[in-house]
């Protein structure tokens, strides 16, 4: 006997996240439960605004089709729409016991500005230091002096930075000029500095920092291979698709020498939890980029180690279908 509810939700947000071009007040998505033979499978698809390309109403369509196929039988879960395909696999994965229990609740924390609230959070971060900041945001050679000011407090500390893209060559030679040579290789990659591919390896060839894809991890013709200069991909699960998808990418990127980091669209404590247990999983010996919780002014259903914020109960959530 197969059962399932589709919830919906709307968690609020802290004030000023602002994605791209729009401040994002509330994070609304979908949960999913499966039960089959007494046991119970949880997914959440939440499309990320400005980044997935299907919305909700597209996402929660697709579930539906899915979830009355399923009930009467159905085995296979491909879906086109890659935050439906991710939720889903993690619903069938925990049913079928394949998304081992086991996580990994270490994160990169990030740093949108503030480099005193990271000095904090750095102290107390055991084992391997790593954190990440947003760059191309403010003056190029406001984000150099950063850089240099956390390697330089911080001798073990390495630095992941995000340029989203926002880069001309010659803003993103700026930074670098800043950016103390001696320092350079503390910084594990730089994501996605320039708004071309090609421009970006020109950057990490002259400059010698090291970069990583992550909206190319996305693109049609975007295949993994080892390059000089990239260091690394970066995986949203909800914005690639299923789990297994996800594996096939980090296998193909460590058998190119590439580091695979699974990091968060912006998930639910139900989702991160979940993203923590694949990066325990399939990437064990990275620190995944999950830094997003306190994003968030609640939790959902599942929570987080050691987080504060109140977890919203299922009982409080409204009911899409239910069978
Ligand atoms: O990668 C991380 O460590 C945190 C997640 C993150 O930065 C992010 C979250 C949602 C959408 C885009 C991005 C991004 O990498 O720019
Ligand atoms: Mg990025």
């Amino acid at each position: 006997m197969r059962k399932v509810e589709l919830y919906r939700f709307s968690l609020p947000m802290e004030a000023g996240v602002i994605l791209r071009n729009q401040r994002l007040k509330t994070r609304d998505g979908l949960l999913v439960c499966l039960t089959e033979n007494g046991k119970q499978g949880w997914g959440e698809i939440s499309p990320l605004p400005e980044f997935s390309e299907e919305t909700l109403e597209e996402a929660e369509a697709a579930t539906l089709g899915w979830l009355h196929s399923w009930v009467n039988g159905e085995q296979a879960f491909e879906s086109a729409l890659p935050s439906v395909a991710f939720g889903l696999s993690c619903a069938m994965g925990e049913l079928s016991g394949f998304l081992p229990q086991k996580a990994d609740y270490r994160k990169a924390p990030l740093c949108n500005g503030d480099p005193d609230e990271l000095f904090a959070v750095l102290g107390a971060m055991p084992g391997e230091k790593v954190a990440k900041v947003k760059v191309g945001l403010y003056e190029a050679v406001r984000d150099g002096m950063i850089v240099n000011l956390l390697l330089e407090a911080i001798p073990d500390l390495k630095l992941r930075l995000d340029a989203n893209r926002s880069w001309t060559r010659a803003k993103a030679d700026g930074f670098a000029k800043y950016v103390q040579p001696q320092f350079r290789d503390r910084i594990q990659f730089l994501e996605e500095p320039c708004k071309t591919r090609d421009e970006s390896r020109d950057f990490s060839r002259e400059t010698g920092i090291a970069i990583a894809w992550d909206e190319s991890v996305r693109e049609a013709d975007f295949e993994v291979e080892a390059e000089p200069g990239v260091a690394a991909i970066v995986i949203k699960p909800t914005l690639v698709g299923s789990i297994q998808r996800c594996h096939m990418l980090i296998d193909q990127a460590h058998k190119a020498g590439l580091m695979a980091v699974i990091s968060s669209s912006i998930e639910t404590s139900l989702g991160l939890t979940q993203l923590a247990r694949m990066a325990a999983w399939l990437t064990p010996d990275t620190i995944p980029g999950l830094d997003t919780l306190s994003l968030m002014q609640s939790q959902l259903v599942r929570p987080w180690p050691d987080s504060e914020l109140p977890v919203l109960d299922v009982d409080a959530l409204e009911v899409v279908w239910r069978r």
